[in-house]
């Protein structure tokens, strides 16, 4: 659809975009990144010939930008730019009618149903219906950006190059247009360039993305490629994380400050842990960076109130999510800041110890209720059918984790719980094998993130060790004391 080749431009005699080359074909929306002043809407302005190309030369559809007259151009390309300058103000309507100049012809242009078809369509489209009637000066900044994207739209050309489209905009008018955009690109296979400053819009929405540095291309690609943290932090000199996006393979990035706030030093010990006849309860300071499989707030998160709570052998609800939260709000724990298990084990039979290492110290907690434990390599072999009967694991370190040591500690601490129930000689009752955990076992890792730096949580590392024993220690002491209670030996 456009083909850029070694194209040079900028204003009077300051060269500013060099030698760029890049195509976009028909339907594919290319995002173009780069800090302030690296020459996006320059680029923009001499793709769309408002600004004299140096050197290069422009082609869309195979025709030289050069050979198109402004109409014949304004029919294949609409342009959004970065700034809107609006010397008279004219109702919505008539600044989306705009936009269809280049279908007017002759002295008295009529205007034809195509036209209102056009017009209403990109009113539609950017939810700028009630609006209609209003005077463009008395709308906000968001507002009058969706007018001047309605007006692109109602040209109707194949090829739209946005200058920072979702400038102004609340983050559902943002999502809104450009769900918009590339509904338009995927439905009507119109080809969109658009200069983003926000890279996990762009990441997220554009097929590829091209990063500029001072004028120059320094990459362009798939997302994936282009949104790495080398590259962005060396493009933007900010120090960034790259994450994955939760719903979609397009990665996003997370500013990392280097202002620290109020420190605090707290060194979580086995004393911070209370224990009642319901619940076992850690309450940390301040918010600790966790992985778990927990009820409530499962995954990675920041929290810090950890609780462990007892429910009857008799429990039994449709939803134990929204119980559960119920229980919490009454019980003062909200659920922003709480991470909640359930176990059906005695909570004043937790086991909780502390182990020191050279890097500071572990707090491990264990409940185990083994009256429905299995063996995992069997299960295929036999019915299950849900019953009572938990092992959670808890283990609070005092240190920085890396992420393969969060993933590492949850492989160490399940490992070392199986060895536990095969010391213990805890069976699956179905298969009379050894068992290696229940069918609803639990596991916490949440880490303070201060100190050390822990790379790895391997067997042989320092913190590995620890939880290697430490959850073998406490698994099988808690064992003991769930046969006790039963009446086991
Ligand atoms: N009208 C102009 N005359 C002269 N120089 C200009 C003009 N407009 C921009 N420049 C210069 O061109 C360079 C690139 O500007 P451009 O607006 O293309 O950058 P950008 O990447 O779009 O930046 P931003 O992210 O801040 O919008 C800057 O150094 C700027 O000072």
């Amino acid at each position: 659809m456009l083909q850029v080749r070694n194209v040079s431009g900028g204003y009077d005699h300051k060269l500013i975009v060099k030698n760029v080359s890049f195509e976009v074909g028909k339907g594919e929306m290319l995002g173009i990144l780069g800090p302030n002043g690296s020459g996006k809407s320059t680029l923009l302005k001499v793709i769309s010939g408002i600004l004299h190309m140096a050197a290069g030369e422009v082609l869309i559809e195979g025709k030289s930008l050069r050979s198109h007259s402004s109409k014949e151009l304004a029919k294949k390309m609409a342009v959004l730019p970065q700034l809107h300058s609006h010397a008279f103000s004219h109702s919505v309507r008539d600044t989306i009618a705009l936009g269809r100049y280049p279908h007017q012809s002759g002295l008295f242009s009529s205007w034809s149903d195509g036209d209102e078809t056009a017009v209403v369509e990109a009113m539609q489209l950017t939810a700028m219906e009630r609006y209609e009637h209003q005077m463009l000066d008395l709308l906000s900044g968001g507002e009058q950006q969706r007018v001047f994207v309605a007006q692109a739209l109602a040209q109707q050309a194949p090829l739209l190059l946005l200058d920072e489209p979702t400038n102004h905009l609340d983050i559902a008018h943002q999502k809104q247009l450009l769900d918009t955009i590339k509904t338009q690109a995927i439905e009507k296979g119109i080809t969109i360039i658009s200069v983003f400053h926000d890279i996990n819009l762009a990441s997220l929405y554009c097929d590829r993305l091209l990063l500029m540095d001072q004028g120059e291309v320094q990459v362009i690609g798939a997302p994936h490629e282009v949104v790495k943290k080398d590259q962005i932090e060396s493009v933007y000199q900010a120090r960034i994380s790259t994450n994955p996006h939760p719903e979609r393979p397009k990665p996003q990035i997370t500013i990392l400050p280097d202002v620290n706030e109020k420190q605090n030093d707290e060194l979580i010990t086995a004393e911070n842990f209370q224990v009642t006849a319901e619940l076992v309860i850690f309450q940390a300071e301040t918010q600790l960076k966790t992985w778990s499989s927990a009820v409530i707030n499962a995954g990675s998160g920041w929290y810090k109130n950890f609780v462990n709570r007892r429910v009857d052998a008799s429990y039994a609800c449709d939803n134990v999510k929204e119980e559960m939260l119920e229980y919490l709000a009454d019980n003062g724990f909200s659920e922003a800041d709480t991470v909640g298990m359930m176990t059906a084990v005695k909570t004043t039979d937790a086991v909780i110890k502390e182990y020191d290492t050279p890097f500071g110290s572990i707090v491990i907690m264990v409940t185990a209720g083994v009256g429905n434990a299995v063996d995992v390599s069997r299960t295929h072999e036999v019915e299950m059918l849900p019953a009572i009967g938990t092992i959670n694991t808890w283990i609070i370190v005092n240190g920085e984790l890396s992420d393969e040591a969060f993933i590492q500690s949850v492989i160490t601490a399940t490992e070392s719980k199986t060895k536990a129930l095969a010391f213990e000689q805890v069976k699956d009752p179905r298969t009379g094998t050894i068992a290696t955990g229940t069918s609803t076992d639990s596991v916490l890792i949440a880490a303070t993130q201060k100190g050390t730096h822990i790379p790895y949580a391997g067997p042989i590392t320092e913190i590995g060790k620890k939880i290697g024993l430490g959850v073998y220690e406490c698994t099988v002491e808690a064992i003991q004391v769930y046969k006790k209670a039963k009446g086991w030996e």
